[in-house]
């Protein structure tokens, strides 16, 4: 590589670098490094692919390769990521959104959208959130809706709290420091949301690279059987539920039938589900049966 590439050369060098070291996403992957640490867009590597690249850019491109080649995710290393539509910042202890939680964020919309209308409000508690993606993004699709949003950790916390301000719903955000239920008093919602840690323990050590050392191992962790999680959101879910409320849940590609047995032991019955893009069943919505 010529010290002061241009713009387009260098994606091209960065690309067949990932690709040498056997990287299956090598061109967006090259693509997204190169505009974020040259702050140039896609159009710029179009209509002005002789653009000069300072040699500090580079440095920064070269140093992101690097991280990239010791399997940090692309998007960890960029800070951020899109998730339905909207753009969210990851941080330590922040599970990077995948796109299959969107299955979950657009099956929980119609039960959001029919108590806004019918109340004039909706209440939203999510379990477990991480950046705040389920959240934000059911806030941001009805503006009527407000969120109570959990986690254990305090820096998960903050950068969804942070997203909840970039993305305009901070006014609608309330984020709480709180182990499952113990910190949510008597409060009640129309809609529990969650996606929660669901990997047995001794599955964690098979998961990918990118995954298994970036991901923080609160977010992956659900104990012996991956299920502890839905245990203790399903066994007290019905004490924060107002009487028609909903939960909805995202389950891991061989959990949707004990999980719905977890359900059925604390009184509810599966109302909904949708799949996920390999098309299995990963989110399940309950009422309960009063
Ligand atoms: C699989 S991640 C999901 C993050 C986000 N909702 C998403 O879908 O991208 C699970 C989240 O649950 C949080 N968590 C784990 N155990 C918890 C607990 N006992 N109480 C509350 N949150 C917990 C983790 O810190 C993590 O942010």
């Amino acid at each position: 590589m010529s010290p002061q590439p241009a713009l387009a050369a260098l994606i091209r060098h960065v690309r067949a670098e990932l690709e040498r070291a056997g990287k299956s996403e090598a061109a967006l992957d090259a693509r997204l490094i190169v505009e974020h640490f040259t702050s140039t867009t896609r159009t710029d590597a179009v209509l002005d692919p002789e653009r000069a690249v300072t040699p500090a850019q580079l440095d920064a491109v070269r140093a992101a390769v690097e991280r990239r080649m010791a399997n940090e995710p692309v998007h960890r290393i960029i800070g951020h990521r899109e998730f339905y539509g909207l753009k969210l910042k990851l941080s330590a202890e922040t599970l990077e959104p995948r796109p299959d939680t969107e299955s979950l964020v657009e099956l929980a919309i119609p039960y959001v959208r029919e108590v806004a209308e019918r109340r004039g409000k909706a209440f939203i508690l999510d379990i477990g959130t991480g950046t705040g993606a389920i959240a934000i993004s059911l806030l941001h699709v009805e503006q009527r809706a407000h969120a109570v949003a959990i986690d254990i950790s305090q820096d998960a916390l903050a950068t969804a709290a942070a997203n909840a301000d970039m993305n305009g719903v901070a006014d609608r955000f309330e984020p709480l420091l709180s182990d499952y239920f113990e910190g949510v008093k008597d409060q009640r919602f129309d809609v529990i949301v969650s996606n929660p840690p669901y990997i047995p323990t001794d599955g964690i050590i098979s998961l990918q690279p990118e995954v298994r050392y970036f991901d923080p191992i609160d977010a992956l962790d659900g104990g012996k059987d991956g299920l502890v999680a839905y245990r203790a959101i399903a066994e007290k879910a019905a004490e924060h539920l107002h009487d028609d409320g909903v939960v909805l849940v995202e389950v891991g590609y061989d959990q949707p039938e004990a999980v719905e047995m977890i359900f059925a032991a604390n009184g509810f019955a599966l109302d909904a589900d949708a799949t996920d893009f390999g098309g299995h069943r990963r989110s399940l919505a309950f009422l309960h049966k009063r």
